[in-house]
């Protein structure tokens, strides 16, 4: 038996369309696995009554294909489905984790952000790493095309979850097709701050660096409150807001004094909304871990 505690992470943060993702130090997915001639999956935790234990339709199960790794998976989650917070990721990485260590296969982190990007297809239609990256490698990733670099950074974040669910292959349909000249510049500039300031540890430039015109003006549209979220975060001193990952949840850097003023003004921002939320203060983190 193996078992390996796996991220939640966000990705895109704002600039970084299917290229920038972190790893947040909370919430998590615990997985644990044990040989089986085959795979079948048992799911407890947040939200599991909305997650397929077929084999066929849970990431884990096609992870399991992919390694050729067959094996009883059960999945306690603590990160909630279509969240934005990349839980399909974090159970499709733990798994690729624990089964890799189950059957002594030798690959290394990077290695298997291929493997768990064939869960992230099951459910989103394709196989983008920029969740299970960073669930896998920890920190800030950038993934492009089969190349992955990542930067250990210090940097506070306040995720906060309303009670809407999204999933990512609707919020996908939703991104333009065609872009501005001026704006592909704009974005370029963004994405090239907020790098620099993963690099520094820098919650000015990472905050500044999210901004973008490409696609969170579209998904913040599928997100009820949340200009009143963003400006109520700006005020309590976040330095950036945008939507984590595919949405619903909302992202804001800050310095780790704030963190505790921005969660609540977060909260407080949706409930203006009529919604109800809650909020994660945490940090960028490490990736996942087998015990
Ligand atoms: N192990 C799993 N963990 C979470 N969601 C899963 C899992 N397996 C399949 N799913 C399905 O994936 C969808 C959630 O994934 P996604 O839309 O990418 O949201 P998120 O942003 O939270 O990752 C839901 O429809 C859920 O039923
Ligand atoms: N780049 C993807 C990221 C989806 O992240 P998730 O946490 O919402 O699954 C996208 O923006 O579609």
């Amino acid at each position: 038996m193996r078992t390996v505690r796996a991220p939640a992470t966000s990705a895109n943060l704002g600039s970084g369309f299917d290229v920038f993702g972190v790893a947040l130090d909370r919430p998590a997915d615990v997985i644990r696995v044990e040989k089986a001639s085959r795979t079948t999956i048992e799911v407890t935790g947040v939200g599991s009554q909305y997650i397929p234990e077929d084999p066929e339709k849970n990431v884990v199960g096609a992870v399991a294909e992919a390694l050729d790794a067959p094996a009883h998976i059960q999945i306690d989650k603590g990160v909630r489905p279509s969240s934005g917070l990349g839980s399909s990721a974090a159970s499709a990485a733990g798994a690729a984790l624990a089964l890799n260590a189950l059957y002594d296969r030798g690959y290394s982190r990077s290695e298997l952000v291929p493997a768990a990007a064939e869960g992230e297809a099951v459910v989103s239609g394709e196989a983008h790493v920029d969740n299970v990256a960073p669930a896998l490698l920890g920190g800030f990733t950038v993934a492009r095309e089969d190349e992955v670099t990542t930067v250990d950074t210090d940097i506070s974040l306040v995720a906060c979850l309303p009670e809407i669910a999204i999933s990512t292959r609707d919020a996908r349909r939703v991104v333009p097709t065609r872009a501005d000249m001026e704006d592909v510049v704009h974005t370029v500039g963004s994405a090239a701050t907020l790098a620099v300031g993963m690099c520094r540890s820098d919650p000015e430039l990472v905050g500044r660096g999210m901004d973008e015109r490409l696609v969170t003006p579209a998904r913040s549209e599928l997100i009820t409150g949340y200009e009143n979220v963003r400006t109520a975060a700006l005020d309590a001193g976040a330095t950036g807001v945008t939507v984590s990952g595919a949405g619903p949840s909302v992202l804001a850097a800050c310095y780790p004094d704030d963190r505790r003023q921005v969660a609540a003004a977060m909260v407080d921002g949706f409930d203006d909304a009529g919604v109800e939320a809650r909020a994660y203060q945490t940090r960028v983190g490490g990736g996942a871990v087998v015990f």
